[in-house]
């Protein structure tokens, strides 16, 4: 069963900065969140008090039910996948021994027959395991970052700008695959992203946030029906535009 999700009054401040200034949100299991918002308005900070790579100032963050801060940090991580924009691959460590690197820090061995099944599900060949990252482009790091976040069978999937780096097309196949096992691992996910084309396209609900705040809660269809407030359509004009000028050239 994919995870859920509770956020109970969560701030987050750093000397005078507030990232987080108040968050109260449910999650449904199964759900695929799309977080967007200016630079700085607290996007990553959120997703990290999921992990725990945050903790926050007051407030509690809560996973099935229970609250993060009382569970022990590797355990449930181990149930979350973590993908982030430059992918963090270990460049002296093969892909495989890459995307085994999770449930090997919690005494667990993948199977070859794992690594591969892995490297499948993200449309890479097995025969990349044994390649160092190095040797792979970069829209086939992400990939393995994919497949490293998706290792430990999660529940959760959290995503922090994870195609920023990526040419549109690498960038659209990927997003496409990603939509795909999130519907087929029955997982929760939740993706930071600058690019509202990409929030709409792939998300069931999107997120608007600015200065620590949820200013949006939205799907994309409401979104694109001029729904949101000031700050959503902002972000939605652009796309707005961009496929104006398409239908123009067609005409
Ligand atoms: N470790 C930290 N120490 C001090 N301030 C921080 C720290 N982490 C984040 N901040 C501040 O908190 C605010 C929110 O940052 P956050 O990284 O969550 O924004 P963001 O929306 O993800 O931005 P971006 O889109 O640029 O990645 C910013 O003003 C940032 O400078």
């Amino acid at each position: 069963m994919a995870s859920s999700l509770a956020f109970e009054g969560v701030t987050k401040r750093y000397d005078t900065t507030e990232a987080l200034a108040g968050i109260d949100l449910n999650v449904e299991p199964g759900s695929f969140i799309a977080l967007v918002g200016a630079s700085g308005s607290g996007k990553s900070t959120l997703l990290k008090t999921i992990n725990r790579l945050v903790d926050p100032t007051t407030g509690r963050v809560l996973l099935d039910g229970e609250d993060v801060t009382t569970r022990d940090p590797t355990e449930m991580r181990r149930r979350m996948g973590y993908v982030f924009q430059g992918i963090g691959l270990f460049p002296h460590l093969t892909v495989g021994e890459n995307i085994a690197m999770g449930p090997r820090l919690v005494g667990e061995k993948l199977t070859g027959e794992r690594i591969t099944e892995l490297l499948e599900l993200v449309d890479l060949q097995p025969d990349m395991a044994s390649r160092l990252p190095a040797e792979l482009s970069g829209g086939q790091q992400q990939r393995v970052g994919v497949a490293r976040a998706l290792a430990g069978d999660p529940k959760l999937l959290l995503m922090d700008e994870p195609f920023g780096a990526l040419d549109p097309v690498t960038r659209d196949a990927l997003g496409t695959r990603v939509r795909d096992l999130h519907a087929r691992l029955d997982l929760t996910t939740i993706m930071v992203t600058h690019d509202m084309a990409e929030a709409l396209i792939l998300a069931e609900r999107v997120l608007v946030m600015d200065r620590g705040r949820i200013v949006a809660d939205e799907t994309p269809q409401a979104l694109a029906s001029g729904k949101g407030g000031d700050i959503a359509q902002a972000l939605v004009e652009i796309p707005r535009h961009q496929a104006q000028r398409m239908k123009e050239l067609e005409a």
